[in-house]
């Protein structure tokens, strides 16, 4: 295959560059010893290098049992996980490197704000060595400890006070000082909800996540550990709304059009969902996407127990969002 040169050392396929957008895990160093993230140019979607083989076969092996099943179950997770299409080889340099073709959580999203969330209080799995499980328990310790959640990266647009906007990017060096409370500063930073509140995103937010929670109170087949969650939604479609819904209100667009399915929600004394109505009415395409992610460390779950793990974050999770709610 034809190469191209994107810096002085790294040699991609044509039509392949550096996922951009990228905001924790795995990146290439310049020898292309260690790899990153790549993305289509053109075809949206995004190829994740296999890694450490046995991290890679795991993956590669979640993917593909949730691919073609009929399993009810692992039907339902598809909808919450990046579309999987093939594992492929790519050469980097002069060496030939597996990846999987992944959908393109970011595509045809013009301002994207992407936050990754690594769900659970524990990161090492059961094959993991004393070390490893040492190092990860020492690692973004207060809110890990506290919330089973953690921030490895993030990026966020905003707005300067003279109206210019900027993208801000925060990485692991960040993640891991923070407190549980500066957890909770972190969200709001991330959905722009310091001052006032874009109600359409945090609750569309919210029925993403009770999706997910829904689906991990039922399944009894996985644990995932150091598995995240990446939230991805559009800047400037975020900031139409908030000026359509004038200081954040909840009450511009008629309540009774809950789209709310979840069967133990908390958020009983909110008002019900409108953004499926406001997609409606305006004709907004999906703006906003939860997804899980990283599929690393799934190992099956013994005796079929829940994954009580990554329920305990996820719950904590839910209940941060759902308090910006109730400010
Ligand atoms: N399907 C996707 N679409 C868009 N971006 C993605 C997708 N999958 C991953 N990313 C980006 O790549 C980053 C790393 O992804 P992922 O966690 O799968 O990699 P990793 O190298 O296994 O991470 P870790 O070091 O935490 O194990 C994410 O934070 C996100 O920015
Ligand atoms: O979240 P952080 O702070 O970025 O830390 C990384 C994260 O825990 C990854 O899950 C882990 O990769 P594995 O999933 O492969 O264990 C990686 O280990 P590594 O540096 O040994 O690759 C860590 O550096």
């Amino acid at each position: 295959m034809e190469n191209t040169v994107t810096n002085s050392k790294l040699l991609l396929p044509k039509g392949f560059c550096l996922l951009e957008t990228q905001v924790a895990g795995h990146t290439f160093s310049p020898d292309a010893k260690a790899l990153g993230m790549l993305k289509d140019e053109m075809l949206g979607y995004v190829l994740k290098p296999m890694g450490k083989p046995e991290c890679g076969a795991r993956e590669l092996a979640f993917y593909e049992s949730v691919k073609d099943s009929n399993d009810p179950i692992l039907h339902k997770v598809r909808s919450l996980i990046p579309k999987f299409y093939e594992k492929i080889k790519l050469r980097i340099n002069t060496t030939d490197h597996n990846f999987l073709k992944l959908e393109d959580l970011t595509h045809c999203v013009k301002k994207p704000c992407i936050m990754d969330i690594k769900i659970g209080k524990r990161t090492w799995d059961p094959l993991a060595t004393t070390e490893k499980r040492e190092v990860e328990e020492k690692k973004y310790f207060q809110c890990k400890q506290k919330l089973g959640l953690c921030i490895p990266g993030f990026q966020v647009y905003s707005q300067t006070l003279s109206g210019s906007e900027l993208v801000l990017r925060y990485g692991n060096d960040y993640g891991r000082k923070l407190s549980d409370s500066e957890f909770c500063e972190t969200i709001q930073l991330f959905l722009q909800c310091q001052k006032i509140v874009c109600w359409p995103l945090v609750q569309e937010l919210l029925t993403q996540l009770y999706a997910i929670r829904d689906w991990f109170n039922e399944q009894r087949l996985f644990h995932f550990y150091a598995s995240s969650l990446l939230i991805v939604y559009d800047y400037e479609t975020v900031q139409s709304l908030s000026k359509k819904t004038q200081n954040g209100s909840r009450n511009i667009l008629p309540n009774g059009n809950a789209q709310n399915n979840s069967s133990d929600s908390k958020y009983d004394d909110l008002p019900p969902n409108p953004v499926s109505l406001v997609r409606h009415v305006q004709n907004i395409p999906p703006y906003v996407k939860v997804r899980m992610i990283d599929f690393a460390h799934v190992f099956p779950a013994p005796d079929g127990s829940p994954d009580t793990n990554y329920i305990f974050g996820l719950q904590n999770l839910i209940n941060i969002i759902e308090n910006i709610l109730r400010r």
